[in-house]
């Protein structure tokens, strides 16, 4: 198999920073911060940062990565500096001989700083690049919903390995979606999903807490025969998606069942494995541009389990141009079979709006 290393690497590293994002999930006190644009930050965002760059620098020491948050926050605010250390030492694997390939606990505070501090690749075209989401949908941590862990390898711009930890999405597959799922979401029994993927090699998934990399499913999407019975996935957020847009393009598809919202990239998951079927992510503003850790993982999932995504135009994303996806808008995710009617009405809908 191509990129097993890599692979494995993303796992381990995933699986640990989960077990610190879950401490953080069920105490009281999250740290949470306000970055420059307003949005959360929170220590468990920060710590499994750190946890993961030291990871991949310890595998792949030539790597570069781009990661969402940095450590400008902990330079300066030492007691959230502390909360930081402190969860970072705690989060351990059980097995020392899967701790040691992702070279074991970090040594110092300094060296915890580093790491965080190794996420400011510009990407970029050539090479290897890794984008990482420490928590992706830090309001739905907060808020008690999903989450993910989210980390890609980029090879040439190309999303080529993908890994994406969900502490709250129920480990069976097959679980249906409901509404219930992105609301009052938990990591008890039963919780807990670490999904995989290489470029040409297919996805899988297993339990998030079971320490054998032999555990793994192969996943796929569901065949969808009949569109009109597909369910479709959106964020919570109406900031970040357009849930108006994404309402008229499911009537026009004449899908009954109400959407499926929750947040992070638990969306390319559930319908990488069937438990759903469609993602929209209708752009709301005309000037934002997607970040690229928000998709790579996802994409490389739900390409590698049979779907097809591109943008709202029906573009291929671009994860070669820097650290954001700034020459495409929104992004549709669906099974080949009925992707281009889906982008079809997608197109439909946006073009009555120009
Ligand atoms: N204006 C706007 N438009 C689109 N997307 C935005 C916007 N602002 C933020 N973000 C990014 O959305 C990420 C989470 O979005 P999701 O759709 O996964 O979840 S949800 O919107 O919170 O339901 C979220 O990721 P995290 O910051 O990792 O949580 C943001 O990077
Ligand atoms: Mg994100
Ligand atoms: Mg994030
Ligand atoms: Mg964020």
């Amino acid at each position: 198999m191509t990129y097993e290393k890599e692979l494995e690497v993303a796992l381990l590293a995933v699986q640990r920073a989960s077990i610190l994002t879950k401490t953080v999930y069920s105490s009281h006190s999250k740290g949470t911060l306000s970055k420059s644009d307003s949005s959360p930050v929170t220590i468990g965002d920060f710590g499994a940062q750190a946890l993961i760059i030291a990871s991949i620098k310890h595998a792949f020491p030539e790597d570069e990565v781009v990661g969402e948050e940095d450590a400008d926050d902990l330079r300066k605010n030492e007691d959230e500096r502390k909360l930081v250390w402190d969860l970072v030492q705690a989060a351990k694997l059980d097995d020392s001989s899967a701790e040691d390939k992702i070279g074991g606990p970090i040594k110092s505070v300094d060296d915890m700083l580093t790491a965080l501090d190794s996420g400011r690749s510009n990407g970029g075209r050539q090479g290897r690049i890794w984008a990482l989401d420490p928590i992706d949908g830090t309001k739905g941590f907060l808020r008690g919903g999903q989450y993910a862990v989210c980390l890609a390898l980029m090879v040439d711009g190309v999303p080529t390995v993908g890994v994406i930890g969900c502490p709250n999405l129920p480990i069976d597959d097959q679980a249906p979606l409901d509404s219930s799922i992105g609301a009052d979401a938990d990591d008890k029994e039963g919780k807990g999903v670490l999904f995989g993927a290489v470029k040409g090699e297919g996805a899988t998934s297993r339990p998030l807490s079971k320490g054998a990399l032999q555990q793994s499913k192969k996943i796929s999407m569901k065949a969808v025969p009949d569109v009109r019975q597909a369910t479709f996935c959106e964020s919570v957020e109406a900031g970040h998606s357009s849930h108006g847009d994404n309402a008229a393009i499911a009537s026009k598809l004449g899908i009954t069942k109400s959407s499926v919202r929750m947040d992070s990239q638990a969306k390319y998951a559930s319908i990488a494995r069937g438990a759903g079927d469609i993602y929209l992510r209708l752009p709301v503003s005309k000037s934002y541009e997607e970040k690229i850790w928000d998709h790579a993982a996802g994409v490389v999932l739900v390409q590698e389990a049979g779907g097809e995504v591109t943008d709202a135009w029906g573009k291929p994303l671009d994860f070669g141009i820097g650290r954001t996806l700034k020459e495409n808008k929104g992004v549709v995710a669906a099974p080949k079979d009925v992707f281009p009617q889906v982008i079809e009405v997608v197109k439909e809908v946006l073009g009555v709006k120009q």
